[in-house]
């Protein structure tokens, strides 16, 4: 739910270019409202596309560099006809998420949004409003609070061991490990397995999950003309991306159906049924709210499914994108590999198994956790919030309509906050307060206000056991070969989130095999 440009951008705004010129007779650029009065500060736009030709891939670079020239805290910019706030402060950000946090609490009201998400029922797109806020209390309480994340404590143990023994493969057959193509699958498991209570990486099924996947990451990733300059909606459709949108929501409306037709099947012949070890999913959890019938909205099909896919969408790629940087991190830092190796050992002084307990006792691996997300947060740009009526803000009228991009990736490497803000440092969080709570304004990777990750503490028991494990197994370094200056750190975008350039190949020592 989260990309809004990709690749593609440049073919067609190369084009748009050329026609801008042409098109300036018949289009005009849409204005501010008169009771705009006092806009933010805006570089100069094109008619028709405003600012898109200045935008480029890692477009959180180029909100960057164009916010030190037009505005470090807020900057006006259009995308099309659209008028975009940037925000690349902690003070901004804090005005948006804070002080005005239910003027900003909505999301965009997009025709690919509609198209993808059950007809905005997804919670990371639903308009602000009853539905979303109980939506999201059911995804709070429900399905990801503290209690219910403990109890798949037992789960996560189970798919991080098969990882260890994937390693270990590697090890003793002299390869590397590719811990990208590790981490992608655990985190898909662990999520897949607690969301729908099983695994499709098998047989037809597996086959056609991967393939809807796929597509569901390209769509996503898409730039669609008729969200941002509607007068050019046709080339969407001559290049076959609105049939593929549709397309992709069927297609993954199938998978979804098929997911709950089976599971209704079990409850069926089991009217108490738990998934695998015991545990409620979140399908059950779902279902059984939808038995109760105990809160103030209708839990149908498409909700159960809409919930299902933001649960599987959100927690899959953003741990596996922190999980590989901090790896890579860590294999350019020897000092910090071996304080957070050190660090574990000592906690865990010959025992095998890693309790929760242990990881709250290893303070330099939550630092390295944190600090590698805020290098390298997997959602560089807060998804888009949109002001619900006109707003002041730090003495600029934002008007209704303004879509609002927060640029954590801007924020986090901000020099009035982080002394030297691009080296990886973790030390600079063991003596800080600066933590992922909901009214932090610093380190945003989770976002903050009405509108924050419901998932910190899911996804933190994943990253955190699975750093721990396997610094605690194994000694790394890079493979036969590879220097660390040919460690290449560009960002590249994964199936959605920002991972490493590289393939996260590295070697696996051989401490303790399992
Ligand atoms: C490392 C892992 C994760 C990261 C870095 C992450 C990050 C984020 C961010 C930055 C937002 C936007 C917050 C904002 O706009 O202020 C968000 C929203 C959201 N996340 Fe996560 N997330 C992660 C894991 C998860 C997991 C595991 C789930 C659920 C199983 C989840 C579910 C959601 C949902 C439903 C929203 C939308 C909230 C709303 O719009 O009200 N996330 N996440």
């Amino acid at each position: 739910m989260w990309s809004f440009f990709s690749f593609d951008v440049f073919i067609y705004t190369s084009l748009l270019f050329l026609g801008a010129a042409f098109l300036l007779i018949r289009f005009r650029t849409r204005t501010l409202p008169t009771t705009i009065k006092k806009p933010p500060p805006s570089p100069p736009r094109l008619p028709i596309i405003g600012n898109l030709h200045q935008m480029s891939e890692l477009v959180h670079h180029s909100f960057f560099s164009l916010a030190r020239r037009y505005g470090d805290s807020l900057m006006l910019l259009y995308i099309g006809s659209v008028p975009c706030l940037v925000v690349s402060s902690t003070e901004a950000a804090r005005e948006i998420m804070k002080t005005h946090d239910i003027a900003f609490a909505s999301r965009p009201n997009t025709r690919m949004f509609r198209a993808i998400s059950y007809d905005l029922k997804e919670i990371t797109v639903a308009p602000y409003g009853e539905y979303w806020r109980q939506a999201k209390s059911i995804l709070t309480l429900q399905l990801l609070s503290n209690k219910k994340v403990q109890t798949f404590a037992g789960l996560r143990e189970k798919v991080i061991n098969e990882c260890v023994h994937k390693i270990t493969h590697c090890f003793l057959s002299n390869k590397p490990a590719d811990l990208s193509d590790l981490f992608s699958s655990l985190t898909n498991d662990i999520t897949c397995m607690a969301t729908f209570g099983r695994t499709y990486n098998e047989g037809e099924i597996g086959r056609k999950f991967k393939k809807v996947l796929q597509e569901f990451s390209e769509v996503l990733g898409s730039f669609y003309f008729e969200d941002s300059i509607p007068q050019l909606a046709v080339l969407d459709r001559v290049r076959g991306l609105s049939a593929k949108v549709d397309r992709v929501a069927v297609d993954f409306d199938e998978f979804l159906q098929g997911v709950v037709d089976e599971t209704l099947s079990k409850r069926s012949r089991n009217p108490n049924p738990v998934g695998e070890d015991g545990v409620e999913t979140f399908i059950e959890a779902l279902l059984n709210v939808q038995k109760e019938d105990i809160i103030g909205i209708t839990i149908d099909a498409d909700v159960i499914k809409a919930l299902l896919l933001d649960a599987y969408v959100a927690g899959t790629d953003t741990s596996s994108s922190v999980l590989e940087w901090a790896m890579t991190e860590l294999l350019l830092h020897p000092d910090s590999l071996k304080k957070v190796q050190n660090e574990v050992r000592e906690v865990l002084n010959g025992k095998k198994d890693i309790t929760d307990d242990d990881l709250e006792m290893m303070t330099y691996l939550k630092a390295v956790i944190k600090e590698t997300t805020r290098l390298h947060p997997p959602l560089p740009i807060l998804p888009p919030r949109v002001a619900r009526h006109d707003v002041k803000v730090m003495g600029y009228d934002i008007a209704e309509g303004t879509r609002v991009y927060v640029n954590i990736y801007a924020i986090m490497r901000d020099p009035k906050v982080w002394d030297r803000p691009d080296t990886f440092l973790p030390e600079r969080f063991l003596d800080s307060p600066i933590d992922f709570v909901k009214h932090n304004f610093e380190l945003l990777t989770f976002g903050a206000g009405r509108r924050g990750c419901p998932g910190r503490v899911f996804a933190m028991a994943i990253n955190e056991k699975v750093l721990a494990t396997v610094l605690h197994k194994f000694d790394w370094s890079l493979p036969n070969g590879v220097k660390r200056e040919d460690v290449d750190m560009k960002e590249t975008f994964g199936s959605q989130m920002l991972h490493p350039t590289i393939q996260v190949l590295f070697q696996s020592g051989s401490r303790e095999l399992t």
